[in-house]
């Protein structure tokens, strides 16, 4: 398995985000983009999920190229960006099963409610839940249903110090269980041996 872009451009409203992008991604590898505001970190996850084309270059998964929109891309990563995509009407147990598509998904959702100290509040509705109990929430449907890439966008924000070691274990479990995670911090979460793209200033 791996991941790469070659040569990726993007164009938004007009302008030119960033050019002549590159990367290979192997099993257990993370990549952390960092960069002040505006500088397109996000534009870089949304591509690399397909929800936007490159205005040149191309994305490769296993060397096959990887068109935007594929449903076949879409399968495989999970994407967590600024909001949370969370049912005001479900509870938190039923927000993260609606996210578990693999057989045997009673126990991976046991286990990612626990992960994120959700136990107590699997019955809460989502509606009743502070900023940082719907992050968790969102997060934990990452581990609820198994995908070999995460991209994720400032996952740590709105997360306490305990919440972001959460956060940081469930990386390096995602890696060292072979997964993928690229994911944008203004460096409030660590990773550990990670490759950094730094889209400066
Ligand atoms: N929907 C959009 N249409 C046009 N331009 C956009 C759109 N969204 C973002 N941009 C522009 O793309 C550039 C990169 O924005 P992006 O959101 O990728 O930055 P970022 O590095 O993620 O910033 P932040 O740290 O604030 O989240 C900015 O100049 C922004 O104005």
């Amino acid at each position: 398995m791996c991941f790469a872009a070659d040569e990726l451009a993007c164009v938004r409203g007009g302008r030119l985000v960033f050019e002549a992008l590159s990367f290979r991604l192997a099993p257990g590898d993370a990549l952390v983009l960092r960069g002040p505001n505006g500088s397109g970190k996000s534009t870089l996850l949304r591509l690399l999920a397909g929800f936007l084309r490159p205005a040149a270059g191309i994305l490769r998964w296993d060397d096959e190229p990887v068109a935007a929109a594929s449903p076949e891309h879409r399968a495989r990563l999970h994407f967590v960006g600024h909001a949370d995509p969370v049912k005001p009407l479900l509870s938190v147990a039923e927000n993260v099963r609606f996210a578990s598509t693999v057989a045997g998904g009673a126990v991976a959702l046991a286990q990612a409610l626990r992960h994120f100290a959700l136990d107590e509040l699997a019955t809460t509705p989502a509606r009743f839940l502070s900023s940082g109990q719907k992050r968790r929430t969102t997060l934990a449907r990452l581990l609820a249903s198994p995908r070999p890439l995460w991209l994720l966008d400032e996952p740590g924000v709105g997360l306490d110090r305990a919440n972001r070691d959460r956060l940081e274990q469930a990386i390096a479990d995602h890696r060292a269980g072979g997964g993928i995670c690229i994911l944008a911090t203004h460096g409030d979460v660590a990773v550990r041996d990670a490759y950094v793209l730094d889209f400066g200033s």
